[in-house]
């Protein structure tokens, strides 16, 4: 990041991309110039970005000893010197004879990607030959499907590394400079990567009519991937609805970019459109974003507003202009010498340290709508929230799945459901309770404790880790062949807040990735996205997991340079399936988690209250540590204590060979989440365990029986109403579960949220759309039945609703025949 030389023509180099901009502008063509500068239309997109980056405003933040800052970063496996790239930009040559070669020695000089433009003017093997860094390609699908074929072929063999394709230019936007001055390229200004009798290209806009293919659609992803290996990135996405589209389509990459204002005249800035994207994208591809970064601190705003890079256009061809390569070397050094100063002054010690802390005051998509927010009755000054300023997990879907099934149940609450995973209430009773406490402080008192003791251990706050660890360890021993310290035991609030303080201690930089078995419990990956952890489903097949699903996500997500840090799975009688892992399938997880370097999250509340004998827990399988076991108490004992525990013997060792275990940094996280869980609810579980000498099963036998037979019910009252030949004729199927509150039922229509209210509406049952449970796309035609909170007599008259409901869906899609696509 070393100053350079003062391109001539100035009496020292340019401070700023203001300057480099001022300099270009006076040395090049006005029609070229203008060529470069404009945007579409009134150019008002085109002014709308650079004045979103000029309302950001960061946080200084002071004494962070923060020291030397690190911009580097990783995308898509490769190392960057700064979250900054260069954009793919058409004629390179039109600002310097040496055009792309140029960019691509200075680009490679700072340690920064070059994408490089279809429409570049030097061939993407001389572009290769002067490159240092990553090259990409960017595409544009003509009409003429071949041409762009060998493009990519072309670029592949010279090493280019990434695809990225646009998708705003159907056509070109009007840009009102170049119809004013009837732009044309000078004669020696090709493109010189494509066949050069085949078109006129002296017209950028006149050719982009003739030679883009406008209809395209997503399925041109899969073409590209019938095309290339390379890595495929779409550059235009402007909605999070796109940016889902796109991530359901297999990219590897989004640049949210509007084409530097140059395509839809009115189309909102880039910076303000990027929150709402970047909540969609939720982590699960790298997040690029271009138009009107003209300071390094710009870049550090697009990171805060959740950008993982952006992209820089027209400075850099300024600075070729200026001074040919070391112009455009210039510019980038001068970008990244910015973004460190920013860094620094924010105490942003890595990129991955940049969020949405750093800003403050109006936040870039505010100021357009101030005015309309409404106004809190009774409070004049009140301050209106958007929900954009808020955390991204807020407007993540996974949070609110729970919500509608809540709203809907309080709408008709004569309906029979099946949906809530809720114990059987008859199993509750008012009075043990108290029994419990009563016995846990008898216990304490036999075991020596004193008065004050016990008042303390009561009323005081409590130790971190829990109290009652001693007890679980032997129940874990008596129940489920875990033998463990009680020291490797942390007491949580609920399974939940186990998978919260085990997430956050284990994933650690952007790059690690949760594997999650698809469909997932909404509460891991709702943990997931509170803490930006990315997400890889694994489809389970429809009799379960297969282990080798697994083993290839770990491995495309190597090939994508991020870490498989652990995968989450239910082994026992699964929420949402309710399929249940073999044993083989138990041990070849286990293998494949030493082979690849895998923690493996097991949780598993349904198995002490399901019938018959049990498959070992993972955790009792392995010598090795690699599970870290998530329990709960809401099941086996009772679900409002809200009390679970982790089970995490891995050993942490720091760097001056110190040892501790897991569970002790998992501790320190919960003192400052909970502090403890609840002494009252703790007294209650170990009341509850030491009434059955820790063996839950036996404390559980009665309510595993009646779930088992609730099962029964269930599966006999499908069979009745759809015996198998209707069934096959139908298009339904349901799985058999061993255990468990759940089953999947496959229908032949999308069983969403509007066939969800009409079954509560006209038929009086309601279910859970299982697509709530798939992080990704799935599950659209697949229901979660829920039988565990019902009575015999209550299934049997609620399936019987339910199978007129599917009756009527079916005849209301004309939908009949085998379940298209994901069976689970
Ligand atoms: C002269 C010029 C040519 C461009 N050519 C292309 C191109 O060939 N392909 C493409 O996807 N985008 C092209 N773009 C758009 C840029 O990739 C990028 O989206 C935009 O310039 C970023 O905005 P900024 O210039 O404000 O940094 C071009 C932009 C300019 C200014």
């Amino acid at each position: 990041m070393t100053g350079r030389t003062a391109p001539s023509g100035g009496s020292r180099p340019p401070l700023s991309l203001e300057e480099y901009a001022e300099r270009a502008r006076t040395r090049l063509d006005p029609a070229v110039w203008d060529f470069i500068e404009g945007g579409a239309g009134e150019e008002r997109t085109l002014a709308a970005n650079l004045a979103a980056f000029d309302r950001i405003r960061l946080s200084p933040r002071v004494l962070t000893g923060t020291g030397e800052c690190d911009p580097s970063t990783t995308i898509l496996g490769r190392r960057w010197g700064a979250p900054v790239a260069v954009a793919p930009m058409a004629y390179h040559t039109l600002m310097h004879p040496e055009g792309e070669t140029a960019t691509a020695r200075a680009a490679g000089a700072a340690g920064l990607p070059l994408v490089v433009s279809t429409f570049a003017g030097r061939t993407y093997r001389e572009i290769a030959a002067a490159a240092a860094s990553p090259l990409w390609l960017q595409v544009y699908c003509f009409r003429d499907r071949d041409t762009t074929r060998r493009l990519i072929e072309h670029a592949a063999a010279a090493g280019f590394e990434a695809l990225v394709l646009t998708v705003d230019t159907p056509r070109l936007g009007r840009r009102l400079r170049d119809l004013r001055n009837d732009f044309r390229l000078p004669p020696h200004i090709v493109p010189a990567n494509l066949p050069a009798d085949q078109a006129d290209y002296s017209s950028p806009s006149e050719h982009g009519r003739t030679g883009l293919d406008p209809s395209l659609d997503w399925s041109v992803i899969a073409w590209l991937r019938s095309v290339s290996q390379l890595p495929v990135l779409v550059k235009g996405v402007m909605t999070a609805e796109d940016a889902r589209r796109a991530i359901d389509s297999g990219v590897d990459g989004i640049v949210v970019s509007n084409h530097g204002g140059r395509q839809l005249d009115g189309a909102p800035a880039t910076l303000d459109v990027l929150a709402p994207v970047a909540a969609a994208v939720d982590g699960r591809c790298p997040l690029l974003l271009d138009g009107g970064v003209r300071r390094g601190r710009d870049v550090l705003g697009a990171l805060a507003l959740g950008a993982d890079a952006v992209l820089l256009g027209r400075p850099v061809l300024h600075g070729l202009a200026v001074a040919g390569g070391d112009g455009a070397a210039g510019v980038l050094d001068l970008v990244l010498e910015e973004l460190s100063e920013a860094m620094t002054l924010t105490g942003t010690a890595t990129v991955a340290d940049a969020d949405a802390s750093l800003l403050t005051g109006e936040a870039p998509h505010r100021g357009v709508a101030d005015a309309a927010l409404p106004a809190v009755p009774g409070n004049t000054a009140a301050t209106g929230l958007r929900k954009q300023d808020l955390h991204r997990s807020v407007s993540d879907p996974v949070l609110d799945t729970m919500n509608f099934l809540n709203e809907i149940t309080g709408r008709f609450p004569d309906v029979v459901s099946f949906a809530p995973g809720r114990p059987y209430e008859e199993f509750f009773d008012k009075d043990e309770i108290l029994d419990h406490i009563r016995r846990y402080l008898d216990h304490l008192a036999a075991d020596g404790a004193s008065d004050h003791a016990i008042r303390t251990a009561l009323y005081q706050y409590g130790p971190t880790a829990g109290q009652i660890r001693g007890l679980i360890r032997d129940s874990l021993r008596a129940d489920e062949g875990i033998d463990t310290a009680p020291e490797a035991i942390v007491v949580t609030v609920g399974a939940q807040e186990g998978m919260l303080l085990t997430l956050r201690a284990l994933f650690a930089n952007p790059a690690d990735v949760l594997l999650v078995a698809s469909p997932c419990y909404v509460g891991i990956t709702g943990a997931a996205s509170l803490l930006q952890v990315p997400v890889h489903p694994v489809e389970e097949r429809a009799d379960g997991l297969d282990v080798a699903d697994v083993e290839a996500a770990v491995l495309a997500e190597r090939a994508r340079g991020r870490r498989p840090r652990a995968f989450y799975v239910v082994p026992d009688h699964s929420n949402p399936s309710g399929n249940t892992m073999s044993r083989r399938a138990r041990e070849e997880l286990l293998e494949l988690a030493a082979r690849h370097d895998l923690l493996i999250l097991e949780d598993s509340p349904y198995r002490l209250v399901s019938p018959g004998v049990q498959l070992p827990t993972l955790k009792s399988m392995d010598p090795a540590r690699r599970v870290i076991h998530l329990g709960s108490y809401a099941k086996s004992v009772f679900p409002s204590a809200r009390v679970g525990f982790v089970v995490a013997d891995q050993p942490v060792r720091d760097p001056s060979g110190a040892e501790t275990l897991l569970a002790d940094e998992l501790a320190k996280i919960k003192s400052m989440v909970t502090v403890n869980t609840p002494a009252l609810s703790q007294a209650a579980v170990a009341g509850a365990l030491l009434a059955c000498g820790g063996r839950l099963t036996e404390r559980n036998a009665v309510p595993a029986k009646h779930y088992g037979e609730a099962l029964r019910v269930t599966l006999e009252q499908l069979d009745r109403h759809f015996p198998e030949d209707v069934r096959d004729r139908l298009g339904i199927g349901w799985n058999r579960p061993s255990g468990g509150f759940f089953l999947t039922v496959r229908v032949p229509f999308p069983a969403d949220n509007a066939a969800l209210l009409r079954s509560a509406e006209d038929h009086g049952v309601i279910w859970t759309p299982m697509a709530y449970f798939y992080p990704g796309p799935g599950g659209e035609r697949s229901i979660r039945l829920s039988f565990s909170y019902l009575s015999p007599a209550e299934i049997e008259e609620g399936i019987g609703r339910f199978a007129a409901f599917l009756r009527a869906e079916i005849e209301r899609s004309g939908a009949t025949g085998p379940t298209p696509g994901r069976d689970t």
